[in-house]
This record gives structure tokens, sequence and C-alpha cells, in this order.
């Protein structure tokens, strides 16, 4: 997977370039590029945004600027790739987007700033047949889309073959099954006069399992009520209905 993101801000992607993600990039698992928007401005004062139509409060981002970008970032014709753009507006980016878009050859992300990119770039972006999602990662406003970026890259990266040390952590991380992951222990087996729970140190592997679906929907049904009626109708069989 080829990752694109184009910014006022390059540094402030700088994290995409440590630890986990930063050695599947030297590993080849993907290839990530950092561009600066500002690049594509041919004014002295490098101007990315301007004062919108209709007033208000606020600058909204030109489209001459982004269109040049994309248009060398993102070519005409067809492509295998999709343009994200994150912002408040836009549909929740959950786990399931993040795997359907870990099977994408390319994802190219627009950080937006100030009041947002001027709207007939999207609509000229799919008008040249380009894929454009607005996601949103939750109901609050940032400063710019780059945060928003890095979450979106790091959760879908994670997806990606050979990322991860043991595939079966995203098998089964929080919401792999439409339910939050309970609670971890790990050594010394009692900290601070706290005991590991004694089913988890017994050798019962279907116990075992057992007590982390328990809770698993205990803590789901305390914190995310919306994911258990979410649920497919056979997704609980009668034992996890007793809980
Ligand atoms: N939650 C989010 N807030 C923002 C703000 C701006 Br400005 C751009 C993108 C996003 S995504």
């Amino acid at each position: 997977m080829r990752i694109d993101v184009v910014t006022i801000f390059p540094a402030y992607l700088d994290p995409l370039r440590e630890a986990l993600l930063g050695r599947a990039v030297e590993r080849g698992l993907l290839e990530i590029a950092v561009h600066d928007l500002r690049r594509w401005t041919h004014d002295v004062h490098q101007a990315v945004d301007d004062a919108p139509y209709g007033g208000g409060p606020g600058m909204v981002m030109r489209p001459q600027v982004w269109g040049e970008a994309l248009d060398e970032v993102l070519p005409a014709g067809p492509q295998p790739a999709r343009l994200v753009v994150p912002t408040p507006a836009g549909r929740p980016f959950t786990q399931t987007t993040a795997r359907a878009w870990a099977d994408e050859q390319r994802l190219v992300f627009a950080c937006g700033r100030y009041e947002g990119i001027d709207e007939r770039v999207l609509l000229d972006a799919r008008a040249r047949g380009i894929e454009v999602d607005e996601v949103s990662i939750g109901d609050y406003v940032l400063v710019g889309g780059e945060v928003a970026v890095l979450v979106m890259v790091e959760a879908v990266a994670r997806l990606l073959p050979g990322v991860l040390g043991n595939p079966r952590s995203a098998a089964e991380d929080s919401f792999s099954d439409g339910l939050l992951e309970g609670p971890s222990y790990t050594r010394p087996e009692t900290w601070r006069e706290l005991a590991v729970p004694d089913v988890l140190r017994g050798g019962n592997h279907a116990a075992i399992a057992r007590w982390r679906r328990d809770r698993a929907l205990e803590r789901t049904r305390d914190r995310r009520p919306d994911l258990l009626d979410a649920l497919p109708p056979d997704a609980l069989d009668a034992a996890d209905r007793a809980v």
C-alpha cells in the first residue's frame, strides 16, 4: 500500500516514521509520502486560504492550490486510489472502515485546516472518478486534519500483512467480534494485594475463553450498548445472553 498525505504541516506526520509504522516502512510493507501543500502555491506569501463566500468566521482553503496538488499526487485516469478528507462533518471512521481501506492499493489523505477545503475540490475529484471519503474520527473538533490522519493511518497500517508481530492481535482486538475487549493481566500473580483472576492462571482454555467473552460482554454493555444493539441477531448465543 502507498499512502500520500498532503498538509501545510508536514512535520505533524513525523510520528509515522517511528516505531511499528516506521519499521513497516523500512521493511517495505507500506510506502508513506508526505507533501507540503505550499509547494503548489505561486505567490510570495504562499497563501493556501481565503475568506469564505457568504461571510462567517475563519478561512477556507483555496481550490486552486488543492487542485494542483491533487492533480500531481492523484493524477487523473483509472487508478485504485481513494482520497480521504478528515472532517468533523464526515461519516464515522470505524474499525470496519480501517479493514476496508487495508485492501486499498493507494490512500491519499488531504489535511484541511481552518474552516475546511473549498467543496469544489472534492466535487472535482469525484468528477475525475476518484473515490472521496469525508470521515470523522469522533464528535469533537480538532485544529486540523493531521492528527486524524495519524489515527487513521495507524488503524489501517496495523492491519496490513506483516506489520503486527502476531496477526492474531488484529484478529482478536476490540471490535473484531463486535465487542469491546475485556481486561488483560500479566505477571506478577499478585500486585499491591490485587490477584490475577484464578481462571486465567488455570489451564482450562474453554473456561478462559468463556471468562473473556463474559468480561467483553459486560464491558460492552456498560460502555457501548450501541455495539450490542448493532450485533447481528445470531451473534449472541444462550450463554452470552445469560451474562
Ligand atoms: N475531528 C476533526 N476535526 C477536524 C478539524 C479540521 Br480544521 C480538519 C479535520 C478535522 S477531523
